[in-house]
């Protein structure tokens, strides 16, 4: 198990082209967010755009429209019942988030079954949240596709049939291999299991126990993998940004708020970028 450093900021934020357009950093579509769970989709689709995403659309209940305009101008938006709009800005997106505030109703599982009918093995699919609740529930056979989990721990016990006490490296490794895709299994101390190695984050506060915060990472997460070269190393300085901006704010803070990481990731990445 290595441990991050720092050093996966600069290796990973390079700093921008002059000659280079919003295609050259990637086309992102994030899919959840039912009635009841707007804000996860919402605060995703933040945290990718905040992140330096290049196209941001969000597929979410219509109910969640005013809102994300609202907060969020910059994303495009589509109903999610709409499954033919769903189909095509899942082929044109580089990068495919699914699961925040997804809920795990038929709906959510029919959206599902579209996502990984539809994406890819050229694509990269993050899969958090609800959406790993129901590959878990119904047995879902994963897509060809780059795939990424960012579960927390009763997630990875759903997903991984771990229990969470038992969820040693060895095990938690042996089970992301099974999967085939690279595990973010979420905590005090999160640990990345990449397809070539195991790191663990050793920034994080309880400052940072507060709802919306992994659906702000999964934002993150496929934010950097939407412009960034190296898929694994996008990941790590994802997480590692995730949790030293919170811990940023946690000096003068009882608790950290999901959309004060959002607001700080612009200025935190410039100070980090080489
Ligand atoms: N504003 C919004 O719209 C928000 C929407 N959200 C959306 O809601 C959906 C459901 O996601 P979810 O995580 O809230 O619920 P679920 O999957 O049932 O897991 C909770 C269960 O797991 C247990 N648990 C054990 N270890 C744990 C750990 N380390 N970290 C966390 N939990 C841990 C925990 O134990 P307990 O708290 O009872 O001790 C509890 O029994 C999902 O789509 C998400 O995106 C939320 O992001 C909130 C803001
Ligand atoms: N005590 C803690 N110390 C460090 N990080 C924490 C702590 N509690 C939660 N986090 C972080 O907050 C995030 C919680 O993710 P998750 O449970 O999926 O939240 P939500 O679904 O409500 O957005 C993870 O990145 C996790 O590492
Ligand atoms: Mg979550």
């Amino acid at each position: 198990m290595e441990t991050l450093t720092a050093a996966i900021l600069p290796a990973t934020i390079r700093r921008r082209p002059a000659d280079s357009h919003k295609g050259t950093y990637g086309r992102i579509t994030l899919i959840g967010g039912n009635r009841n769970f707007g804000g996860a989709i919402l605060m995703a689709s933040a945290a990718a755009v905040y992140a330096g995403a290049g196209l941001v659309t969000t597929i979410t209940d219509a109910s969640n429209q005013g809102s994300l305009h609202a907060r969020l101008p910059e994303a495009m938006f589509a109903d999610i019942t709409d499954t033919a709009m769903t189909q095509s800005l899942i082929t044109s997106a580089n990068v495919v988030v699914v699961g925040p505030g997804l809920g795990t109703d038929a709906a959510a599982l029919a959206v599902l079954k579209t996502v990984f009918a539809t994406v890819t093995a050229e694509q990269t699919l993050v899969i958090d949240g609800s959406a790993i609740t129901l590959v878990a529930q119904h047995h879902l056979t994963l897509p060809q596709a780059h795939l990424v989990f960012t579960p927390h721990q009763m997630e990875w016990q759903r997903l991984s049939g771990i229990p969470i006490a038992e969820q040693t490296a060895a095990r938690s490794r042996a089970a992301a291999d099974r999967l085939h895709a690279t595990v973010v299994v979420k905590s005090h101390r999160t640990q990345i299991y990449t397809p070539s190695a195991t790191y663990e984050n050793p920034l994080g506060t309880p400052a940072q126990a507060t709802g919306g915060m992994g659906d702000t990472l999964a934002g993150m997460v496929g934010g950097f993998l939407a412009q960034f070269a190296d898929p694994d190393q996008a990941v790590l300085a994802a997480v590692y940004a995730h949790s030293a901006i919170a811990e940023e704010l946690a000096e003068r803070q009882y608790v950290v708020l999901p959309h004060q990481i959002i607001d700080e990731l612009p200025r935190f990445m410039h100070e980090h970028q080489a």
